[in-house]
C-alpha cells in the first residue's frame, strides 16, 4: 500500500520536475517552456496532431450533412414530390426519412459551424468567433437589389455621377453591416465557410441572394473584401497576441497548401485554399457582372484611400525624426550622413526605438522603404556594446548573425553593413552563402575574423556542422535578424532556421523583418521571437501593402500570346521611357532561360538571372544590373525579395506568382524610396482566380494592346530558332512549377492539356518525353497528353 501510494505521488511529481528541467536548459533549442513541461517539438507535434483530429472530425461531420441532403433530394424525386414542396416542409430531418430541405440543410451546416470547436473552419472574413452580442437594428437593411445595383454601374459608367454615388454609399453600407453584424446567422442569410479541400467556392451569400440556388453552389468560397478599419494608425506597434508553431511540412518554396494547426490559432483560421480555376464561360453572365460590380466597388475604395493617401505618403516616406537624435554611435551617424541619409524613413522611425532597446521585434514595413538600415544600426550598435564588454576574449564571437533567403541579397546586405562600418575599424562584416568554395569562407573566417555574420542558411549550416570552432564563435551572438522572415520561416527554409535557432544562445535578442507578413507567419515566429515581441506595423490594417506610386495593371491573354505580348510591352515601354530599366520576372529558371534566348534574339539590351547560373555569374548581372540603365533583367523568383536596383521603370510578371507575398515582393523591385513605378501582370485566363488573392491591391484590369502583326512575326522567327533542348526544358520546367500549384496540379488531365498549349507557345508541337521516374513522382503516369520516355 505504501509503496503503491508513493508511486502514485512520485508519478505527479513527474511532470512538475519535467517543467522545471526544461526551464533549466542552459541555451539553444528555440522557444523556451511549453506546458506540461514537453519541449518543442512534443509540443508542436501535440498539436498537429489535435489539428488534424479537429479537422477530420469536421469534414467528416460536414460530408455526412452534405450526404444526407443528396440522399433526401433522391428520396424525393423518387417518392415523386417536387423538390419545392421539399424545400417547404420544415417538419424534415436530417435523421428522418422524409427528405431535408435546403432550409434545413443550412441550419444544420450553421449549426455544426456555430459549434464549440468549429473555429478550425472560420476565417478573417467570418469576423470574430465570439462576438459581444449585438443589438440588431430594428429597421434591418432591405436585402440588396442585384438588379438595381447592375443599372447603377451601368450609371455609374455614364455621366449620372452624383445619382450613383449614393447607390454606392448605400451598397457599402449594407456590406458594412453584414460585417459589423458578425456572421451570426440571420433568417434569411446563408452561412459562410471555407472548407478544407473544396473545389467549389460559396455562392454570394454576402448578399444574402441565392443567385444560383444550387446547394454545391453554397460551397463556392466568396472571398469578401473585409473591410478595412480606418480607425488604425498608419503604424502601430503592438504586443504579439499568442502564438505557436505551424505543423505542416511540404514540398519547399512554391508549396500551395497552407494548413494550419487551427487548436492553437485562437480565433482566426489561417487555411488558405484557393479557388479552383474555373473557365470564365461557365458562369452565368448575371453572376460574373455583379462579380465585377464588387471588384469595381472595392478598386474605387481602394483608390479613393490611396489618392488621400498618396500626399501624406509622399510627404512622411522621410520623417522629420534624424539618426543623430537617436541613442546610436556618432561615428555610425558620421558614416549615415557620408551615405546621405539624415533623416529617418517611416519604419526606422518606428522600428529604431523598440529594436535599440533590445527588445524582440517582427515588423512590417512596404518594400523600398528602408527596412535595411533599420535592423543594420541596431546590428551595429549591438557589436560595439559587445567588443566593449568583452575586450579580452581569445576567439573573436560572432555577435550579430543575419540571415537572408538569396545570396544576392545576402551579398547587398554586407555591402550596407560595410557602408555604416565606415568608421568603426576593428569591426567587421562577412557573408556565408552558396555557390562559393566552402575552404575560401573557412580561409575568411581564420584571417579576417568579423563580429556580423549575413548569410543564406543552407550555407550557415554546413559551416556550424563542418566548420570546428565556429559553432563555438556562435555562442557569443547577441542579435539574430531575419530579412524577409516570412520567406525564410516559409516550408522551404524552416528546418534550417530552427536548426540554426537550436545553435545559437537563447539569450539573445531576435528581429524579423518583411514587407508581407501573413497570418501564419505571426503564428510561427515564436520559433524565433520571444512571447513579449514587439509587432511594428507601419502599413497597418488600413493601408495597402504595395507602394502607393505604382501603377499595377493585369493583362490576360491566352498563352499563345504571352511571348508577343512581353516583346510587344517592352518595346512600348522603352519608347515612352528614355530611362528605362525592367525586370522580368518568369515562373521558373529554365522558363527564364527561354526568355532570355529570345530577347536577346530580339535584339534587346537583356540579361539573365536565375538559379542555374554560376555564382559568379549572378553576382556579376546582379553589379551591372545595378549600375546600368536601358537595360532589361529576365529572372526568377531569386532576384524577387529585398534587391535594391534604383530606378527600376517597370516590372511584368509572366504567369502566375507563387503566391501573393511573392508577387508583392517582385513588384516592389519598383516604385522603391517612394519612387513612381509600373507592374504588370500577364496572365492566361485559367490564371485570373489568382486575382482573388490580389483583390485588396489596386490592379487594374487592362485591354490587351493592339496586336502587332509585324512584332508577332518577328518573335515566331525568334522561336523558331531557339535550341530544342532549351524549348525542352523549358516545357519540363513550366509542367512542374504548374504540378506543384494546388489549383491546377490536381486536375492533372487539365494540366496535361495547359502544358500543351505552352508547348505550342514555344514552338514545340508535340510535347516532350518524360522519364518515367519523373512522370511517377508528378503523378503524370498515364495522364493523356503527357508522353513518357520509353
Ligand atoms: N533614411 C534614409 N534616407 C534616405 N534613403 C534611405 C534611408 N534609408 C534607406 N534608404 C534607401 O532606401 C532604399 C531602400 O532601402 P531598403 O533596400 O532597405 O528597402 P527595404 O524596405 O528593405 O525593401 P525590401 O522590402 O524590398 O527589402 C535604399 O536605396 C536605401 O539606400
Amino acid at each position: 500500500m505504501a509503496s503503491s501510494s508513493l508511486l502514485r505521488e512520485r508519478s505527479r511529481a513527474l511532470p512538475k520536475l519535467l517543467s522545471r528541467l526544461s526551464l533549466l536548459r542552459p541555451m539553444g533549442g528555440g522557444p523556451r517552456t511549453f506546458p506540461g513541461g514537453l519541449n518543442k517539438w512534443q509540443y508542436k507535434r501535440m498539436h498537429e496532431k489535435m489539428a488534424r483530429q479537429k479537422e477530420r472530425r469536421l469534414l467528416q461531420q460536414e460530408k455526412q450533412l452534405y450526404q444526407a441532403r443528396l440522399r433526401s433530394e433522391i428520396r424525393a424525386k423518387l417518392a415523386g414530390k417536387a423538390s419545392s414542396e421539399a424545400a417547404d416542409d420544415s417538419s424534415s430531418s436530417i435523421g428522418g426519412y422524409g427528405p431535408m430541405s435546403s432550409k434545413d440543410h443550412i441550419k444544420a451546416l450553421a449549426n455544426r459551424f456555430m459549434k464549440e470547436g468549429a473555429e478550425d473552419l472560420w476565417n478573417e472574413d467570418d469576423g470574430p468567433i465570439r462576438s459581444a452580442p449585438r443589438k440588431r437594428p430594428t429597421d434591418p437593411a432591405p436585402p440588396l437589389d442585384l438588379r438595381k445595383l447592375v443599372t447603377d454601374r451601368r450609371n455609374l459608367m455614364e455621366d449620372h455621377v452624383g445619382e450613383s454615388r449614393s447607390s454606392l454609399a448605400s451598397f457599402d453600407q449594407r456590406r458594412r453591416y453584414s460585417i459589423a453584424a458578425g456572421r451570426g446567422l440571420r433568417p434569411g442569410s446563408k452561412p459562410r465557410w471555407r472548407r478544407n479541400s473544396s473545389s467549389e467556392e460559396d455562392s454570394d451569400s454576402e448578399s444574402g441572394f441565392n443567385l444560383e440556388g444550387d446547394t454545391t453552389k453554397m460551397y463556392r468560397e466568396t472571398k469578401l473584401g473585409v473591410k478595412k478599419d480606418s480607425r488604425f494608425p498608419r503604424f502601430s506597434i503592438g504586443s504579439e497576441e499568442k502564438l505557436e508553431e505551424e505543423l505542416d511540412e511540404g514540398g519547399g518554396r512554391i508549396a500551395r497548401k497552407k494548413m494550419m494547426s487551427g487548436a492553437a490559432l485562437g480565433n482566426y483560421d489561417v487555411k488558405t485554399e484557393r479557388r479552383v480555376p474555373r473557365p470564365v464561360e461557365e458562369r452565368s453572365n448575371f453572376a460574373n457582372e455583379i462579380k465585377e460590380i464588387r471588384r469595381e466597388l472595392r478598386k474605387r475604395d481602394l483608390f479613393r484611400n490611396d489618392a488621400r493617401q498618396h500626399r501624406a505618403q509622399e510627404e512622411t516616406l522621410l520623417t522629420k525624426r534624424r539618426f543623430d537624435e537617436c541613442s546610436i554611435s556618432p561615428l555610425t551617424i558620421k558614416a549615415l550622413a557620408d551615405a546621405r541619409y539624415v533623416q529617418m524613413t517611416v519604419v526606422q522611425e518606428a522600428a529604431l526605438p523598440v529594436c535599440l532597446e533590445g527588445k524582440d521585434a517582427l515588423v512590417k514595413a512596404k518594400t523600398g522603404t528602408g527596412k535595411s538600415v533599420a535592423f543594420l544600426l541596431p546590428a551595429i550598435e549591438a557589436v560595439l556594446k559587445a567588443t566593449s564588454n568583452n575586450m579580452n576574449q581569445r576567439v573573436l564571437p560572432i555577435n550579430v548573425l543575419i540571415l537572408c533567403p538569396t545570396r544576392e541579397l545576402a551579398i547587398q546586405i554586407a555591402a550596407e553593413t560595410n557602408v555604416l562600418l565606415k568608421y568603426h575599424d576593428g569591426s567587421g562584416v562577412q557573408t556565408l552563402i552558396g555557390g562559393t568554395r566552402f575552404k575560401l569562407d573557412q580561409k575568411r573566417l581564420d584571417s579576417d575574423p568579423c563580429q556580423i555574420i549575413v548569410a543564406t542558411p543552407g550555407r550557415l549550416l554546413d559551416h556550424i556542422e563542418n566548420k570546428s570552432g565556429f559553432s563555438a564563435r556562435l555562442m557569443g551572438l547577441k542579435l539574430l535578424i531575419l530579412d524577409e522572415a516570412d520567406h525564410l520561416l516559409d516550408l522551404g527554409f524552416r528546418k534550417d532556421i530552427e536548426k540554426i535557432v537550436d545553435s545559437v544562445p537563447r539569450q539573445r535578442q531576435s528581429l524579423l523583418f518583411s514587407a508581407t507578413i501573413p497570418k501564419e507567419v505571426r503564428r510561427i515566429s515564436q520559433l524565433v521571437l520571444k512571447k513579449d515581441h514587439v509587432f511594428v506595423d507601419t502599413v497597418g490594417l488600413a493601408g495597402v501593402d504595395t507602394p502607393i506610386k505604382v501603377l499595377q495593371s493585369c493583362l490576360v491573354a491566352p498563352h499563345e500570346l504571352h511571348f508577343h505580348l512581353v516583346y510587344q510591352l517592352l518595346k512600348e515601354h522603352i519608347m515612352h521611357e528614355p530611362d528605362y530599366k525592367v525586370i522580368v520576372f518568369c515562373t521558373t529558371a529554365m522558363v527564364t532561360a527561354f526568355m532570355y534566348v529570345l530577347l536577346r534574339d530580339l535584339k534587346m539590351n537583356v540579361r539573365e538571372m536565375h538559379s542555374r547560373k554560376p555564382q559568379l555569374y549572378r553576382s556579376r548581372i546582379s553589379e551591372e544590373f545595378r549600375e546600368s540603365k536601358n537595360i532589361i533583367l529576365v529572372t526568377s523568383d531569386v532576384s524577387a525579395r529585398g534587391m535594391n536596383y534604383p530606378d527600376v521603370t517597370l516590372v511584368i510578371q509572366v504567369g502566375i506568382p507563387s503566391d501573393r507575398e511573392q508577387y508583392i515582393h517582385r513588384l516592389g523591385r519598383t516604385g522603391r524610396e517612394g519612387k513612381d513605378g509600373k507592374g504588370i501582370l500577364l496572365l492566361a485566363p485559367w490564371e485570373e482566380y489568382f486575382m482573388d488573392d490580389v483583390n485588396d491591391l489596386p490592379i487594374e484590369k487592362s485591354q490587351l494592346p493592339e496586336p502587332d502583326s509585324d512584332m508577332k512575326r518577328k518573335v515566331e522567327d525568334s522561336i523558331e530558332k531557339i535550341d530544342p533542348s532549351i524549348k525542352e526544358a523549358a516545357y519540363h520546367a513550366w509542367l512542374g512549377y504548374y504540378n506543384s500549384i494546388h489549383e491546377i496540379g490536381r486536375d492533372k488531365t487539365m494540366l496535361a492539356d495547359l502544358a500543351n498549349r505552352f508547348c505550342h507557345s514555344i514552338g514545340i508541337d508535340k510535347p516532350p518525353a518524360l522519364f518515367r521516374k519523373t512522370a511517377l513522382k508528378m503523378g503524370l503516369k498515364g495522364i493523356p497528353g503527357i508522353r513518357i520516355r520509353k
